[in-house]
């Protein structure tokens, strides 16, 4: 289906008039910022970007058929090409999400997006299950891609974030297909880059905010204010918002801020929270005691979840769900149904002697930090962690990461995690300086071995930063590997723990799938 091309500029809040041309008469059918994608009728977005700079290829865009151009102001035309209209805009990234917007058509009514260092993932997928709770057809989109309710079929590329052409054609597609419920991860990185611009929201949450991709963002202030555009910039006036109480102060005052200024009803919960306010919490062997506050009420639940944290997202997950304060206490009795999300915190295998060995997706100093403390009351013994950093993102956090391994745990095994372009002897010992009597075994599946043939009775082993993960980034190439089924290989725990796990019962998966689907 196509539109004129002056209803995607008013779309875009752009002006109406180009010189010399009719916007009205010009058909757009697609729009994209990937020169090798245009086909005639086509609009091209050329972006600067961090690696290259889209405006090299507008002449290529035109020559595929583009019909016009989007661009930053100040664009020169390539000398020889075809003029096309060029609309010129200072925010090219969030035009071209406005247009994919209206280009797409209607998005899901009920549409939920969170942000926040950790638990973006673990919460949207609660809030799915929340909803199918309830028997609504619901789906998530982030790090795992499209899961859940999928009648569509769709795959979707790898990034947490999808980009906004696809991110606005899937919404539409969800909806068409009668998916009205849709949580989705806002990554920094989506946020910044206005990936996530075009959405009409009806929910925004906030996790927390700890140190991770500065490489990107430069500072952790300029890190948190990508994450705020969230509910500045996106999240409409008068919309639900719910953030952790307890998370750290300059984020909260800015959320409680903003959601003043623009009429937000702000839900806040944790042990700080207003609306969900954590009053106890309690290990027990197969998951965790809460007690609540909700209106004025007590209420005492168990989640069959390991993890303190996971209790964080899940009241996070409760308080986004219940469009209106009478249906909180509908999703609090909700919350013992809910299932363990692959790779976090997810109980891989039990070896004869007892000791038991998780996979985990931490890769950031503070989810370590909770990943162990979250572990250390499930551990009769010693409490063992095989991690590492991965390459080509955030370098400061590596020592961090160490030094919360080495303080964390009773034993740290430094390993690689997707060393990518740099040099992963490097990376470990960057690592290692945080953690100088950690043990250092470069290759991961020799790593895990040596961990599990020192699990005693009543020890616990973690292996972090890969959780759902397939593959092993080194250099462009992806090497098959998955913690968990090497876990299994190893330990000969291959069909005694598929469907056993604390988190995983009710996922069965094959060691070696790839989760798109986990209804
Ligand atoms: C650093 C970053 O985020 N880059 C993203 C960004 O690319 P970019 O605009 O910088 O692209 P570029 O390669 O410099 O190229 C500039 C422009 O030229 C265009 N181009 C390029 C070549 C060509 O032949 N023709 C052409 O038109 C490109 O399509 C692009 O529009 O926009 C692209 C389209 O949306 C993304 O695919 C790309 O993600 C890259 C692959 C990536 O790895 N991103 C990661 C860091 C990321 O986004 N991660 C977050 C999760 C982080 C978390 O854990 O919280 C995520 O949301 O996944
Ligand atoms: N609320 C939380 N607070 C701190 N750490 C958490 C929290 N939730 C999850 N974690 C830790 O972070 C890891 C990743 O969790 P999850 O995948 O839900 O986060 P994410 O924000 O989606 O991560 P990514 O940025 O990679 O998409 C978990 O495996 C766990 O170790
Ligand atoms: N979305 C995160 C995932 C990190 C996972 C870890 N395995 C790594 O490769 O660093 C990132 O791209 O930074
Ligand atoms: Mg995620």
């Amino acid at each position: 289906m196509s539109q004129p091309l002056s209803r995607l500029m008013a779309a875009a809040h752009l002006p109406p008039v180009l010189p010399g041309v009719s916007p009205e008469t010009i058909p757009v059918s697609a729009l994209t910022a990937d020169s090798r994608a245009v086909r005639p009728g086509t609009l091209f977005a050329a972006l600067p970007g961090s690696h290259a700079d889209g405006r090299s290829f507008i002449a290529a865009a035109v020559q595929a058929g583009a019909c016009a151009i989007l661009a930053p102001p100040g664009t020169a035309w390539p000398q020889g090409t075809p003029l096309r209209p060029l609309l010129e805009c200072e925010n090219p990234r969030r035009a071209l999400a406005l247009m994919a917007a209206a280009l797409a058509g209607p998005q899901p009514a009920h549409l939920a997006a969170i942000t926040g260092t950790n638990g973006k993932t673990s919460t949207a997928d609660f809030m799915r299950q929340l909803w199918a709770l309830q028997g609504f057809s619901a789906s998530a989109i982030g790090t795992l891609g499209l899961t859940g309710a999928n009648p569509t079929g769709l795959r979707l590329p790898s990034l947490t974030t999808p980009d906004p052409v696809t991110l606005a054609q899937t919404l539409a597609m969800l909806e068409q297909a009668g998916v009205h419920h849709v949580a989705l991860e806002a990554s920094s990185h989506g946020l910044e880059q206005g990936r996530l611009d075009g959405l009409h929201l009806s929910a925004a949450g906030f996790s927390n905010l700890t140190r991770d991709h500065l490489d990107y963002h430069g500072t952790l202030d300029a890190y948190r204010q990508a994450k705020l555009r969230l509910l500045r910039d996106i999240l409409p006036p008068g919309g639900l918002a719910a953030a952790n109480a307890d998370m750290e102060s300059p984020t909260l005052d800015a959320i409680r801020d903003i959601a003043k200024a623009r009429n937000l009803r702000l839900r806040l919960v944790g042990e700080q929270g207003d609306t969900l306010r954590l009053l106890a919490h309690r290990a027990v062997p197969h998951g965790q005691e809460l007690q609540l506050s909700c209106a004025g009420q007590l209420y005492t639940l168990t989640l069959a979840l390991p993890g303190r944290f996971q209790a964080d997202n899940a009241l996070l997950a409760a308080a986004l769900a219940a469009e209106d304060d009478a249906a909180l206490s509908t999703m609090l009795a909700l919350l013992p149904s809910l299932k363990g999300v692959r790779g976090r915190m997810e109980r891989a295998a039990v070896l004869p002697n007892g000791a038991s060995a998780y996979v985990d997706y931490a890769h950031t100093p503070d989810a370590l930090a909770r990943l162990l403390a979250s572990l250390r009351p499930h551990a009769l013994g010693r409490l063992v962690v095989v991690f590492g950093a991965g390459g080509d993102r955030d370098r400061g956090k590596r020592p961090l990461m160490g030094q919360e391994a080495a303080a964390g745990a009773d034993l740290a095994i430094i390993t690689d995690d997707n060393p990518r372009t740099e040099n992963a002897a490097a990376i470990r010992a960057a690592v290692r300086a945080g953690a100088p009597d950690a043990l250092e075994i470069a290759d991961r599946r020799s790593a895990i071995a040596e961990a599990l043939s020192l699990l005693g009775p009543g020890d616990v082993l973690v292996v972090a930063g890969k959780g759902h993960e397939q593959g092993q980034i080194v250099g462009d190439t992806v090497l098959p590997f998955d913690d968990a089924s090497v876990i299994r290989s190893l330990t000969g725990t291959e069909t005694a723990t598929l469907n056993g796990g604390e988190v995983a019962s009710g996922h069965a998966h094959s060691p070696a799938r790839k989760e798109t689907d986990q209804t």
